[in-house]
């Protein structure tokens, strides 16, 4: 279970705080929705590590996450804009999940075994500048994947694909988090994202979030 309990911060120059408080369950997704600037972005940055909260506990099944500095925390992103190297093939942008140290027949498997796991076994040799907005989530799953971390943090991640695209897109990182059991915490504005995915729903008003 991840679970965030009374997470306190405030921007510099901010007079508002946020005290964030969920919690999140293996195989499911808990979305999160929220007007604009109401701190979304700012919930998964601290659960990624990108900001220090000054109180409150972050923990997964007891572990506390606090100390760890982002490289080191069980944590996937997944962002609206696919955090792809246009000039690289899906193949490699794929690999770039694997420590470096990976010996290179361990890298083709693996790599070649994410890729079909996400249905893009045919397209590994293009580079990413050629894919199509779905395509290239679709290798960034790849490369989440590969990283298998039990958090995912979906910051807006179906907005730049069209309904249908979307709806594949959808479906897949549903399978993907119920067979790894991951904990998928979803940021979307949009509440079909909402019913279609979520299991738990919380949104963000007033620094706080509310379930339901
Ligand atoms: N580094 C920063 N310094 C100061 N204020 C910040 C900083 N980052 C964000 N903010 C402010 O904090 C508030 C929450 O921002 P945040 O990006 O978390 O909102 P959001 O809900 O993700 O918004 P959106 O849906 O538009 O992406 C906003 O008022 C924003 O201007």
């Amino acid at each position: 279970m991840l679970s965030v309990e009374r997470l306190t911060y405030a921007h510099p120059g901010q007079t508002g705080s946020y005290e964030f408080s969920l919690t999140a369950a293996p195989g499911e997704i808990t979305a999160i929705s929220g007007a604009s600037g109401s701190g979304k972005s700012t919930l998964l940055d601290l659960i990624a590590g990108f900001l220090k909260p000054v109180a409150g506990s972050l923990t997964l099944d007891g572990t506390n996450l606090l100390p760890l500095p982002p490289e080191q925390r069980p944590v996937s992103l997944l962002l609206q804009s696919e955090s792809l190297f246009e000039h690289l093939t899906a193949t490699r942008n794929v690999a770039l999940g694997l420590p470096p140290e990976t010996r290179k027949p361990e890298v083709s498997q693996r790599v070649a075994s994410a890729l079909a796991e996400v249905g893009l076994h045919t397209v590994g040799d293009q580079t990413a500048s050629t894919l199509s907005g779905g395509q290239k989530q679709r290798v960034a799953l790849a490369r989440t994947l590969l990283r298998d971390r039990p958090i995912l943090l979906l910051d807006e991640p179906f907005s730049a694909l069209d309904d249908e695209t979307r709806g594949t897109i959808r479906e897949l990182v549903r399978t993907l988090t119920i067979q790894h059991g991951w904990h998928t915490l979803l940021v979307t504005h949009h509440a079909d994202d909402v019913e279609a995915l979520a299991s738990r729903r919380y949104r963000l008003a007033d620094g706080r979030l509310v379930e339901g």
